[in-house]
């Protein structure tokens, strides 16, 4: 027996009206994202994948098409059910990787269980997360002591400390050399090993999508499978 995907996507479509012309950002989008999977969506600039994930997170509204995200169907969801989508089931990594300066790398994650009402209980799987950071040394440093790649890994893992159904990942090597790439990539890909954590994440690069199970390409606001 097949189980509900945990992203499905029919005929989705996003139209941004600028000015007096209409720019079609996706047309008709189909995806499947099964529990467990690691799936890059790689694309060239401009051809969608950014409107894709801001759909995908509850951040933009879809123009037509429908999106369900764990079963529920994203249009009929009201603000604060779009909210609590952020906030619970979703994780988001950014290519900038948005730390806060002040604190320390263990306390931006641990910020967001205070934050998401999970108390002070630092329970197993946060200490797994922790563990497959692989910066336990640096935990205590502010982020302006890590490099790129250690700030990247310390922003994937306050995403997904909440134990979000999803993480979203747009262009989280974006700013990366090589070898602080690799780190990132093999973090998420750990994640997925061994937490089970489903990811979908955005790149304009063979090489990071080569991580995934499963690559999908994006061009001129379609998916080609
Ligand atoms: N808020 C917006 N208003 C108007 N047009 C937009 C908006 N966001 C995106 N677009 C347009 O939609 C199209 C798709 O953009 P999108 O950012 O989704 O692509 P992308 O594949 O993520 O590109 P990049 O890799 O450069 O981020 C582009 O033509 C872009 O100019």
């Amino acid at each position: 027996m097949n189980e509900t995907p945990i992203i499905e996507v029919r005929q989705l479509t996003k139209t941004y009206r600028v000015g007096e012309v209409d720019v079609h950002a996706l047309r008709g989008v189909d995806l499947e994202v099964q529990k467990g999977e690691f799936i890059a969506v790689v694309g060239t600039s401009g051809s969608g994948k950014s409107t894709l994930f801001n759909v995908l997170g509850g951040l933009t509204p879809p123009s037509t098409g429908s999106v369900h995200i764990g079963g529920k169907d994203l249009s009929h969801m009201t603000n604060a059910e779009r909210t609590n989508l952020r906030k619970d089931t979703v994780g988001f990594v950014f290519q900038k990787y948005n730390l806060l300066p002040t604190l320390s790398a263990e306390d931006n994650i641990k910020i967001v269980k205070y934050i998401g009402g999970h108390g002070t209980d630092f329970d197993a799987p946060f200490n797994e997360v922790l563990r497959l950071l692989g910066i336990a040394e640096r935990l205590k440093h502010k982020p302006r002591a890590l490099s790129g790649g250690q700030q990247q890994r310390v922003a994937i893992a306050r995403a997904i400390v909440n134990g979000p159904a999803i993480l979203l990942a747009d262009e989280p090597t974006g700013n990366l050399d090589s070898q602080n790439s690799a780190a990132v990539l093999n973090l998420l890909k750990d994640l997925n090993e061994r937490l089970g954590q489903t990811i979908l994440m955005i790149t304009h690069d063979e090489e990071a999508a080569s991580y995934a199970h499963r690559r999908v390409h994006m061009r001129d606001g379609q998916l080609l499978q």
